[in-house]
């Protein structure tokens, strides 16, 4: 006999694990379904290089609203990340040195212009639709992140380091990302490139992102089943049937599905999507780029690298020490051209900046490789604001919830809790 639940949730991420509690708390029966044996998807806090680190989502910030109510809700202690002396910047193939408000600086321009009209198209940066004009912001989707980069006619060196900034916003060559994700993420900072990035990589868990996951689901009485992989969701005359790789059948009246859009694919959907969405899945989102941890010896000042959008790490900073070394976080465009956890390569493209430093280990998570992500912060490619608006509605009993499919902070855990608070109260006021 298949088991029986109000609604089951696919997926024991944040998006999951909210929209879990909020039905729970309302008397709804609820069974989670996650393939993973742990919960927490695209954040996980795991003992690496001598220390628990996060191999996904690691910073929020107030500027995010939904993170910050679970934050105060919760009581969960931040800890933030230490502010950079030096920075050493990598363009034009030369090395660059300065301190960190001359990186900044040199960033101002050229990110002021690239965002000078991101409150215009999204005025209110929640409701990314609510405007006089949709055809025109459907036109403006069509642009990538490079369109608009080469618009702006920056000399060869700020327009590298720019492209470089945006690769390390979208975790992909700046080519694959829609110019409206980044108009949203900065919208969403009330306009300000400055508070937008301290939003992106300052404040983070004290106890790891793993501690609001723990008490999320701590908070719940769903029935979460670790290890189960969904294959088919399907319609039946009283709701959904849900069917995993392990032969089991759950029914229920609703289903919140919450896989990142590049797995979608993975799971058989009967009747099938609507072709706006199996599209969109089908060829995935921007973000297929990679974090990695470095351990160099000793203890270093704090610092902060960037290269442009060709070099196989972007981005890096010192966040911890250990054991009288210093651990710093990278991050990559692209998957395929840097394993997070090689050593040696991770070795060669940080001695671009900082030669001197002797390299310990590397460590990392292969988000892009991992058959339950596909993807790591979720980024709409070009032309997928039609897809996120489709996604947002209820495909009769099966609902999509998930950091990808958020309107606000698409790409953080802020995002996913969002989705998971609105499917739930969709299904619980309807
Ligand atoms: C490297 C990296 C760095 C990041 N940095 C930040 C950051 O600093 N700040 C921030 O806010 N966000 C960050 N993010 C993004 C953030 O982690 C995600 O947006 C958020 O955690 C996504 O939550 P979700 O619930 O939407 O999806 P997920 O966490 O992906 O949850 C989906 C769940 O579904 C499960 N699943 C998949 N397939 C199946 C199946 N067939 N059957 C059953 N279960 C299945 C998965 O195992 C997963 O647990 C980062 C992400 C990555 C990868």
């Amino acid at each position: 006999m298949p088991e029986r639940a109000d609604v089951v949730v696919v997926g024991a991420g944040f998006a999951g694990l909210t929209a879990a509690r909020e039905l729970t708390h309302r008397g709804t029966t609820v069974t989670v379904l996650e393939a993973r044996d742990r919960i927490g998807g695209r954040t996980w806090t795991a003992e690496r290089l001598g220390r628990p680190l996060e191999l996904g989502g690691t910073w929020v910030h107030w500027t995010q609203p939904h993170v910050w109510a679970e934050i105060s809700r919760y009581q969960l202690e931040l800890t933030r990340s230490p502010v950079p002396a030096r920075a050493y910047w990598h363009v034009g193939g030369q090395a660059h040195e300065g301190s960190a408000d001359e990186l900044f600086a040199r960033f101002d321009p050229g990110m002021r212009a690239f965002l000078a009209d991101s409150r215009e198209w999204f005025e209110w940066p929640w409701e990314p639709f609510r405007r006089p004009d949709p055809d025109a912001l459907h036109a403006l989707d069509r642009q990538s992140v490079t369109d608009r980069i080469d618009a702006l006619g920056l000399p060869p060196a700020d327009r590298e380091l720019l492209a470089g900034m945006w690769a390390l916003n979208f975790n992909s060559p700046p080519e694959d990302g829609a110019l409206t994700q980044a108009l949203r993420w900065c919208a969403a900072a009330s306009g300000s490139w400055p508070l937008m990035f301290e939003t992106c990589a300052t404040f983070k868990f004290a106890h790891g992102t793993k501690a609001l996951a723990d008490a999320i689901a701590a908070d719940t009485d769903a029935d979460i089943r670790l290890g189960t992989v969904v294959t088919k969701v399907r319609r039946t005359s009283t709701g959904v049937a849900v069917e995993t790789a392990s032969g089991e059948t759950f029914e229920a009246g609703d289903v919140v599905v919450t896989l990142p859009q590049n797995i979608l694919p993975s799971i058989e959907f009967e009747p099938g999507l609507p072709a706006v969405l199996r599209d969109a899945a089908r060829a995935g989102q921007a973000s297929k780029g990679m974090k990695t941890w470095i351990r160099v010896r000793g203890e270093v000042e704090p610092f902060i690298v960037f290269a442009g959008p060709d070099s196989p790490l972007t981005f890096g900073q010192t966040e911890y020490t250990v054991d009288g070394d210093t651990l710093l976080v990278a991050f990559g465009p692209r998957a395929s051209a840097l394993r997070p956890d090689d050593t040696e390569a991770v070795a060669k493209v940080l001695a671009l900046w900082r030669p001197d430093l002797e390299v310990v280990a590397a460590d990392g998570h292969d988000w892009v490789a991992d058959e339950f992500a596909g993807e790591t912060w979720p980024m709409l490619a070009p032309g997928q604001l039609r897809a996120l608006e489709e996604f947002r509605r209820p495909q009769g009993p099966l609902h999509f919830a998930g950091s990808g499919y958020a309107t606000g902070w698409a790409g953080f855990v802020d995002g996913a809790i969002e989705t998971g608070l609105t499917v739930a109260r969709r299904l619980l006021t309807r």
